[in-house]
């Protein structure tokens, strides 16, 4: 697969007097995984939230599908087919499970969560297809006989997994996924990379920030190392792995 998907050209933030990211390119192709990897302090939370549209760049541009969404807000880059995660989990404990995959759905939809609350005939009709469609990626997640569970009461590892669910039920093009393995457990971990690795057999792409590197190196296709808000390498897992730059970057740090 050829397609481009996302292309992030010379994208910088400053805050005050501190470079976060200064100068980064790369690109996502269709059905591609993209990791973003570096040491604490290196960009990658400011690289992806300029991304997602939380914060605007400072200079640079962000193109998605062809067209340039730098300095969209999330709700629209949802819209056209980009949503994400985040580092905390970020999911309604009081609502079933079902109901938070939902949620997903509605970022997408023109009637929106707020006239489905009014119940009229078309979001009917929508609130009827946003459940089918939720409950099929909680099967795909592996935890349709969760649907109707509060979503608090479930363990860490399957929180982390309904906010997949939720970020793919809208069918989009691509999601970021802010540190997916944050918290999870070794055999957590290894059922959300089997997820992911099945969601990408199906179409979906995915741009993520990891520190965990078993699982970077287990499912990305290439690898974006940033240090200093700058982009010192790019390359398969297997280069990366052995780019001096990047062991100094790593065991620099590490050293002192
Ligand atoms: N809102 C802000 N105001 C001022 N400085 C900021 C802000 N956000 C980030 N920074 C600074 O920008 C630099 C990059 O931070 P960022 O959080 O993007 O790095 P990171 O690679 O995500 O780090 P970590 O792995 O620790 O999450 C750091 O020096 C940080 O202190």
């Amino acid at each position: 697969m050829s397609a481009m998907l996302l292309e992030v050209e010379q994208l910088s933030k400053s805050f005050g007097g501190i470079q976060a990211v200064q100068n980064v390119s790369f690109y996502v192709k269709k059905e591609d995984i993209v990791a973003v990897i570096g040491p604490n302090g290196a960009g990658k939370t400011t690289l992806f939230n300029m991304i997602s549209g939380i914060v605007p760049p400072t200079s640079g541009f962000v193109r998605f599908q062809g067209a340039i969404v730098s300095g969209k807000q999330p709700h629209e880059l949802a819209m056209l087919g980009m949503t994400r995660t985040f580092q905390n989990l970020q999911l309604f404990a009081d609502m079933t499970v079902l109901e938070n995959v939902m949620v997903g759905f509605h970022s997408r939809l023109k009637s929106g969560i707020v006239s489905a609350g009014f119940r009229l005939p078309r979001t009917v009709k929508e609130e009827k297809q946003a459940q089918e469609q939720a409950f099929f990626c909680l099967e795909q997640v592996g935890l349709a006989h969760l649907a109707w569970e509060r979503a608090g009461t479930l363990p860490y590892g399957m929180q982390r997994l309904v906010e997949i669910a939720r970020a793919a039920v809208s069918r989009p093009s691509l999601i970021l996924l802010d540190e997916p393995m944050a918290g999870l457990n070794p055999q957590e971990s290894k059922q959300l990379v089997d997820v992911l690795l099945m969601m990408r057999e199906q179409g979906f792409s995915f741009l993520f920030v990891e520190h965990d590197m078993e699982t970077v190196m287990a499912i990305a296709d290439r690898i974006v190392v940033l240090d200093y808000g700058k982009k010192i390498a790019e390359g398969a897992p297997e280069e990366i792995a052995r780019h001096p730059d990047v062991i100094k970057a790593y065991l620099g740090e590490e050293a002192v």
